[in-house]
């Protein structure tokens, strides 16, 4: 099947920081672009104010974008990003389960599980997965900062799948909107190094309060960066996936180039949100137990974030009203 760029339908479920962000660059290039939001307030701002979009270079732009809530169900489309955290994805389930079985459907969450929670209602070939090193952050519901470069890796879970028309036109146009975007056999190896980094920067940055950059900068965030890398590498390589030292450094090098970045848990944790750290450190945890492989700093980690939110402590008036 041969698909035209320009005919290209494309739908970014979440109005966050990571989906206003590509919805952003997406509609200034000219592609077509809707975003479906949680609330219809987010919409209608969306549609009256256009959205802001900041630049890395700190350049803005206002772009005209299209946007609905979910209540209204999910609009007709080739391709579907889904940019809501790990947490909201169950409630995304049902709208999802009714798309045409031509439409493509990228999951692009931190951490693990979605892959398992996709694959209980579409089929292999309509599912595929993106890893995305680019920092965003949300400002407000009509507004988003490009925090920091990285790469969007997007793909089938595991290899073994045809080459997809739909898939390989999403990311010509992302390209074409400028989105250092690449198509991979298998995204499974990619998730887990993600998986270590965001284990190693989110829980500290959370905790700290700082931004990702500043774990580089303290000898003793870096020595237990360190520690938790080689824990978590114990249970990756018991699941088949063997760490090797330029997994460390490119987990160094996420952290330099997002290094304005507040990491997605961060800005969880200052509003009040529950945080995806059960799917980071507790899938780790998790996976670890089951190995008989121990991993208490991880645990240790996971406990404290959960606590950090259970109490409250890091509270910020933040821009969800
Ligand atoms: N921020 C970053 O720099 C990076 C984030 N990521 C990952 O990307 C994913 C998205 O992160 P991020 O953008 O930061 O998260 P945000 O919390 O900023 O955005 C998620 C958005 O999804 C919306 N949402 C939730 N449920 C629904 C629903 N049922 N229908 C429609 N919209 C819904 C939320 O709405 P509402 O606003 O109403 O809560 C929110 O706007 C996460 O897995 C994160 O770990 C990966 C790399 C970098
Ligand atoms: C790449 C990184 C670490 C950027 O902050 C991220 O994935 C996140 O914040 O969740």
């Amino acid at each position: 099947m041969q698909l035209e760029k320009d005919t290209l339908q494309i739908v970014v479920v979440g109005g966050g920081s990571v989906g206003l962000l590509y919805a952003a660059r997406l509609a200034r290039s000219g592609q077509a672009v809707t975003i479906v939001t949680r609330s219809s307030l987010q919409s209608n701002q969306l549609m009256q104010n256009g959205l802001c979009y900041q630049q890395l270079d700190g350049e803005k732009s206002v772009v005209s974008i299209v946007a609905q809530p979910i209540e209204m169900g999910l609009p007709h489309a080739d391709v579907y990003l889904l940019s809501v955290k790990q947490t909201d994805l169950p409630d995304l389930l049902p709208p999802l389960k009714d798309l045409p079985a031509k439409a493509r459907v990228v999951a692009l969450q931190n951490g693990m599980g979605h892959q398992e929670l996709l694959a209980q209602i579409l089929p292999q070939r309509q599912c595929f997965f993106a890893i995305n090193t680019e920092g965003a952050r949300r400002l407000s519901a009509t507004e988003v900062m490009h925090t920091g470069s990285g790469l969007l890796r997007m793909g089938p879970w595991e290899s073994g799948m045809q080459a997809d028309a739909v898939m390989q036109a999403f990311v010509d146009a992302l390209q074409e909107a400028g989105v250092n975007a690449q198509l991979e056999a298998s995204i499974k190896p990619y998730a887990w190094r993600k998986l270590m980094a965001n284990a190693l920067i989110n829980p500290l940055t959370a905790l700290f309060d700082i931004p990702n950059g500043a774990l580089l900068e303290n000898p003793q965030t870096l020595q237990l960066m360190r520690e938790l890398f080689l824990e978590a590498s114990a249970v990756a390589s018991a699941h088949g996936q063997k760490m090797k030292e330029t997994d460390w450094q490119e987990i160094v090098t996420i952290c330099r180039n997002t290094s304005r970045n507040l990491s997605s848990m961060l800005q969880d944790v200052k509003r009040q949100k529950q945080t995806e750290v059960e799917a980071i450190n507790g899938y780790l945890v998790k996976r670890g137990r089951e190995a008989g492989i121990p991993t208490p700093l991880h645990d240790v980690l996971l406990r404290l974030v959960l606590l950090k939110t259970d109490v409250g402590i890091g509270k910020e008036g933040g821009d969800r009203k």
